[in-house]
């Protein structure tokens, strides 16, 4: 997908609303467990009943490696019910990954052509030659870590590094690497703070944006410092929307939470 059939999805549905597909099986209602596939009965329900809400799906794949080769099968199963049924929703695979070149090249076909992912998110700490290999591809995205939600990201992405953060020299170079137009970043709700910083730096860039919901991140703030001129923002929240209920209305308590951030999310596009 190209960026700019995003930009008209988020027009058209006005969101810019990303659901994170985080499913774990203790969190799930009780009557899904006796199906043959729990993982995706949730994820399907969820997705007809919130497609129209949001313009991106983000399975973390965390959730699903953790129960092996069924959860594996789930996410596939997932992520080709996304592109058969609803093509227009961009779909990120949320792993995380980054490795020596050739290594990031099978990760990128793994996520880009055997489970036709638009993207991928990939952490930066082994520079330029582990993330390349996944800008190679065309008309995908790769989701660099940038400055994260988590208290952790004062560790390293905050610390001074000569005269600047970490996390302003990591948007700042990654601009001078081949096919660096396809460059999405991660930058937490948490820290709205910042949004105006990382604007003078990559001021077209998408930025996907985690950390509303669950982790107490503001829409408002986000939005008033991080959106750019074609919106250049993706919000997400994961257990927020999807564990909003737990019986058999479950995918309908969802579709309100999703709704509630939908029309903020219009007013705003307003
Ligand atoms: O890359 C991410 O998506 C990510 C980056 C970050 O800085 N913080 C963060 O929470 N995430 C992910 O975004 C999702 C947030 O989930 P909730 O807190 O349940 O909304 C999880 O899948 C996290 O792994």
């Amino acid at each position: 997908m190209t960026t700019q059939q995003l930009v008209e999805q988020i027009k058209a549905k006005k969101s810019f609303l990303c659901i994170g597909l985080d499913v774990d099986l203790n969190k799930i209602p009780k009557h899904l467990l006796d199906t043959e596939d729990p993982i995706f009965e949730f994820n399907k329900a969820i997705i007809d009943a919130t497609h129209d809400l949001c313009v991106s799906y983000k399975p973390n794949t965390a959730f699903y490696e953790a129960y092996g080769l069924k959860g594996w099968k789930a996410l596939e199963r997932t992520i080709n019910y996304i592109n058969e049924k609803y093509p227009e929703i961009f779909t990120i695979a949320d792993a995380k990954r980054g490795d020596i070149g050739n290594t990031s090249t099978m990760y990128a076909k793994a996520f880009f052509e055997d489970l036709a992912f638009d993207s991928v998110t990939v952490a930066p700490y082994m520079g330029k030659d582990s993330v390349e290999p996944f800008l190679a591809f065309k008309n995908k995205h790769t989701i660099m870590l940038a400055l994260t939600s988590n208290q952790g990201a004062f560790d390293f992405q905050t610390l001074d590094v000569d005269g600047k953060e970490l996390y302003k020299q990591v948007l700042e170079t990654s601009k001078s690497w081949q096919n660096s137009e396809n460059l999405m970043y991660v930058v937490g709700a948490t820290k709205a703070e910042y949004f105006t910083e990382i604007r003078k730096i990559v001021p077209n860039s998408f930025l996907l944006v985690p950390g509303v919901g669950a982790q107490g991140g503001n829409l408002q703030d986000v939005c008033k410092y991080g959106m750019n001129d074609n919106i250049g923002l993706l919000i997400n929240s994961s257990r927020g929307i999807i564990y909003a209920g737990n019986d058999e209305n479950f995918a309908k308590a969802a579709a309100e939470k999703a709704l509630e951030l939908q029309q903020q999310m219009s007013e705003v596009l307003s």
